[in-house]
């Protein structure tokens, strides 16, 4: 079980996580293909209008049909792709068009080359077009998968019934062969890069917004979340609330009985708070034994009935060693227009009250 489980993560690095990571994955991929189709496409492009400007010296028949195609017909829809990527809106139709493209393409070419003797001079295109669609094209694995099979399959039904010489055709077969399973390898390789990036680009970004110790939201990211609660209710009208909280006499739990119980206090204290809050809550350590908890969409009323229930829970709680603990609280609501800084100055005022009043209580102001 863990071999296959092994095996699985080495072909699909996101194997096994979380689906809200991998449609992450997903949008961060598209948009992060989308200057490569761009380049991609307008450099194609240009190789069609040169391509069409040495058939026109070098061959003979079909001359003005083939002209059209390549030297009109695919550098405008490449063109069009390169000039659909630059809106967000119009991706799905450019992605649509570089789907199909490359599969025309291959149809084209087998209708105009595969009853002449010429088939052999045009067939590397169409090779071309394999690779080109799973390496270069900007076309995600399961995309280019797509085209590519479908591009491949109308090859050889076509050459197979076609009336090549036996040499041409076994030559044809080894060509295909070669060059879809070289492109979809390397499809498959870069896929797995990118994965493997993403993956180390999001647990780096996860570890620069976690407190180490207790597992919660840094200050960095807990700062971060207020200020989106202040954008919001600035935008929305919708009131939100915090708490600040401090544990009591914490510093008599290191003095007593040394750092390793402390932290271990902090710890049980945490995971206290982040199991009593709404999903939608947000936790963070502010430093030492003080944390701060974003509350959306509540008012001062709801948000001292929070911290009321934090207060029962964590006074009914038996913490390693010390046994009893108890927090001071500091409950404020948002007020039109005002920064975080104003916000979070009154909500440590209502905590430096309930300390000054006796500790094991909560403020509101
Ligand atoms: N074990 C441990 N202690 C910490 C950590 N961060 C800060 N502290 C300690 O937390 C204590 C905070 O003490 P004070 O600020 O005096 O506050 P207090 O003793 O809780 O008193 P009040 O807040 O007034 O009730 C200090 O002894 C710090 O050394 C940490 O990460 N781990």
């Amino acid at each position: 079980m863990t071999l296959i489980k092994t095996l699985a993560q080495s072909l699909d690095p996101l194997q096994g996580s979380s689906p809200t990571l991998r449609a992450e994955f997903v949008t961060w991929y598209q948009l992060a293909k989308v200057p490569q189709i761009r380049y991609v496409a307008f450099l194609t492009m240009l190789l069609y209008l040169v391509y069409a400007a040495v058939e026109y010296q070098a061959a003979s028949a079909q001359q003005g049909l083939r002209l059209a195609l390549h030297g009109v017909l695919v550098p405008a829809l490449l063109l069009g792709v390169g000039l659909l990527s630059y809106r967000t809106s119009w991706h799905r139709l450019m992605l649509g068009l570089l789907i199909g493209a490359p599969i025309g393409a291959v149809a084209v070419n087998l209708y105009f080359n595969s009853r002449h003797g010429d088939f052999a001079y045009y067939a590397p295109e169409m090779y071309l077009n394999l690779m080109w669609t799973f390496a270069v094209s900007g076309l995600t694995l399961r995309q280019a998968t797509l085209t590519a099979s479908t591009s491949a399959a109308v090859l050889l039904a076509v050459t197979l019934v076609s009336s090549l010489e036996p040499g041409l055709q076994r030559l044809n077969l080894v060509w295909i062969l070669a060059s879809f399973s070289f492109g979809l390898l390397s499809a498959f390789l870069l896929e797995k890069a990118h994965k493997t990036m993403f993956l180390h680009q999001s647990q780096l970004a996860l570890s620069a917004s976690v407190d180490g110790l207790t597992g919660l939201w840094n200050r960095a990211r807990i700062d971060q979340f207020f200020s989106d609660e202040i954008a919001r209710a600035e935008r929305y009208g919708t009131p939100f609330s915090v708490i600040l909280l401090d544990i009591d006499h914490f510093k008599s739990v290191n003095d007593t009985h040394g750092h390793t119980v402390g932290d271990s206090v902090l710890q049980q204290f945490a995971a206290l708070l982040r199991d009593n809050v709404r999903s939608v809550d947000k936790v963070g350590r502010l430093g030492g034994e003080e944390f701060l908890i974003v509350l959306p969409e509540i008012d001062e009323r709801q948000a001292q009935a929070a911290a009321r229930t934090l207060q029962q829970r964590i006074n009914a709680f038996a913490f390693d060693t010390v046994q009893c603990k108890t927090a001071s609280f500091g409950v404020t609501q948002y007020r039109d227009e005002e920064s975080r800084h104003s916000m979070l100055h009154r909500v440590d005022r209502a905590l430096y009250r309930a300390k000054e009043n006796g500790r094991d209580r909560i403020e509101v102001l």
